[in-house]
């Protein structure tokens, strides 16, 4: 039988996640839901009309959704879940401040993905990313390894992204890595970003390198302050397709994303971004590497930030 996805929440992230995985053509079925009365259909419509011109045969199907499974039929038998349900940031405001409003809708939402897509994995992109993903695991009660959430494929996306624009140089041209948490204590990696396979240190001043890095951590904010409304889409929606698709194909690649830590980097016990093998279980196994002094001090405090938040969303 072909593959099946579903992405819950049909916001601007839930809907261009749905529009790049029907494009993919490696999917039967790409379902997308929210709680919003016709909105899951009306875009299932819509995205459906579109593939005579784009020539894919994924269907998509859209199902509204109430808080005790009403309408969750729809999404068994799927392969990967991807939960992009929740509020997205205001300018001025922080992931953290998301917290409880987010945890209410993803608490619920997992426990209705565990009811009805037992055998999923799952893919979360609610903010604040680390602490939902935590979470989301609680509340499915499904192996850590079949729960991991999007943010470094994001993250390392800007860096190359400022990096290339920096230099004037083709993006793929570019190699970085971000690690750490999607907020404050993000990890960007200089020591491992080159560009046409040079030490990054070696083509671009120390000091131009720390204020990409500043931009990077505030990549989403920036965009979040221009559009007034709601935050990025394009780039996420991209990360998090990418991520699914690596799942359904059991391809192997190796991903920033966000991961249950266990003894990696001397650190255990904690949802953090590191690079990750993909595949039809989620996440194969926590890809380590060779960091700088600072960058390894960095990631630590990062995991000690996150893991006193995943503690308090335990109870939430
Ligand atoms: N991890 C990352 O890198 C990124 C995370 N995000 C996060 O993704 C989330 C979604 O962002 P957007 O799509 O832009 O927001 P949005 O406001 O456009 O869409 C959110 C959707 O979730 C739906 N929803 C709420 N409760 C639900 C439930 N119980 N079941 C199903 N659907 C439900 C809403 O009706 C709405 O349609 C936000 O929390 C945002 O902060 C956004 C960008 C990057
Ligand atoms: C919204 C968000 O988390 C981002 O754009 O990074």
């Amino acid at each position: 039988m072909g593959k099946k996805v579903t992405v819950v929440g049909a916001g601007f992230y839930g809907s261009t996640t749905a529009q790049r995985l029907a494009e993919y053509d490696i999917f039967d079925t790409v379902v997308i839901t929210d709680i919003v009365e016709g909105k899951p259909a009306g875009l299932a419509l819509d995205l459906n009309q579109s593939r005579a011109i784009e020539g894919f045969e994924t269907k998509i199907v859209g199902a509204t959704t109430g808080p005790n499974g009403e309408g969750y039929e729809a999404i068994e038998g799927s392969d990967v879940v991807v939960i992009t349900a929740g509020l997205p940031r205001k300018p001025g405001m922080s992931r953290m401040d998301l917290l409880e409003t987010n945890a209410k809708i993803v608490r619920q939402v997992s426990e209705n993905v565990a009811r009805f897509a037992p055998n999923a994995v799952v893919i979360v992109v609610s903010n604040p990313l680390d602490e939902m993903t935590a979470l989301a695991q609680i509340a499915t009660g499904f192996p850590k390894n079949r729960v991991l959430g999007q943010a470094g494929m994001l993250d390392t996306a800007r860096f190359s992204n400022f990096v290339a624009e920096a230099l004037g140089v083709p993006v793929k041209s570019v190699t970085t890595l971000t690690l750490g948490s999607h907020g404050d204590t993000m990890v960007p990696v200089p020591s491992r970003s080159s560009v046409d396979g040079k030490p990054l240190r070696d083509v671009m001043p120390a000091e131009q390198i720390e204020d990409l890095v500043v931009k990077t951590r505030n990549g989403g904010a920036e965009v979040v302050a221009l559009l007034k409304t709601g935050s990025a889409y394009y780039a996420p929606s991209a990360a998090a397709a990418r991520m699914a698709k690596a799942v359904a194909e059991d391809s192997g690649e190796v991903m920033p994303v966000c991961a249950w830590v266990d003894g990696e980097f001397g650190i255990s016990g904690v949802y953090l971004g590191v690079e990750a093998e993909l595949g039809a279980e989620g996440v194969k196994r926590v890809v380590t590497t060779e960091l700088d002094a600072d960058e390894l001090a960095s990631l630590k405090e990062a995991a000690e930030a996150v893991r006193a938040k995943q503690a308090d969303v335990a109870n939430m």
